[in-house]
């Protein structure tokens, strides 16, 4: 299979304190990437490369083989979904309004076809249809995430990024986030780079993980293999701190 991102190389300063150093990383399409480590270990940065909101010092990231620095990077945000942590929709508009925003921009004569996805998309987060005439401050934390995903999903991205995206909901909303993302992943076969603190969730969504440490891949490879041989002391230590919190391996 074709490598649908690539890192090549790259270099990363921050008020020349360096984050990434010679960091290459190629994911193919159709993978579901979990990406965890240690907190400040470069994370964030590496998906923001991805739809350009963040640029290398040095270094190239590719795109379907194309170089992001020779693209038009609205168009390329167009093609890739981006669900954050928290409240991010637009509070002045409903439910339908946000999940319709991209669509809208492509469908502009056809609204029955913008409705009609809008319920799909819905109906595939776990939302009630109901719910499409509310504002974002009249749903609960767990609903906002649902429409922020949706949003991400309905403009039929290639390419979605999720930095922590269940990160500020309940365990249960949680587990059932977990559960629909992981189907919309098996059914649209769109690549997914999805950001974690929960080594659990890490295992239990990725088709491929990848652990970094202060910008260094510490590992890169299945669920079962990770699991099975953890590569050094860090993955073995992240496999057991989950171990010590919960008295026994959930993952
Ligand atoms: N705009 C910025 N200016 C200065 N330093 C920054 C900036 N953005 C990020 N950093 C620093 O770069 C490092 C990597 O940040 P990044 O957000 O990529 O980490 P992360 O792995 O996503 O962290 P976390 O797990 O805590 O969210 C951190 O030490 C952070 O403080």
């Amino acid at each position: 299979m074709a490598a649908v991102i690539e890192w090549k190389e790259i270099e990363k300063k921050y008020n020349g304190k360096k984050i990434m150093e010679h960091f290459s990383l190629k994911v193919e399409e159709g993978e579901f990437l979990t990406i965890i480590g240690s907190s400040g270990c470069g994370k964030t940065t590496m998906l923001k490369m991805v739809n350009g909101l963040i640029r290398p010092d040095a270094g190239n990231v590719m795109i379907k083989g194309k170089d992001i620095a020779d693209t038009d990077l609205i168009e390329l945000r167009r093609s890739i979904g981006y669900s954050i942590q928290g409240n991010v929709l637009f509070p002045h508009m409903t439910v339908e309004e946000n999940i319709s925003y991209v669509p809208n921009l492509w469908n502009r004569r056809d609204k029955e076809k913008t409705r009609k996805a809008v319920s799909r998309w819905m109906k595939i987060v776990g939302l009630s249809d109901d719910m499409r005439d509310r504002f974002p401050s009249e749903l609960s934390g767990g609903q906002q995430q649902r429409v922020g995903i949706a949003r991400a999903l309905a403009a039929s991205p290639e390419i979605l990024l999720m930095d922590e995206p269940f990160g500020a909901v309940d365990e249960i909303t949680r587990g059932q986030l977990q559960k629909e993302i992981k189907q919309i992943h098996q059914r649209t076969g769109v690549t997914i780079l999805f950001v974690t603190h929960d080594i659990a969730e890490a295992l239990y969504l990725g088709t491929r993980v990848l652990v970094l440490d202060h910008g260094e891949i510490q590992q890169y490879a299945s669920p079962e293999e990770i699991r099975q041989h953890p590569a050094n002391g860090f993955v073995e230590k992240l496999l057991n701190n989950r171990a010590d919190q919960y008295g026994e391996m959930v993952i």
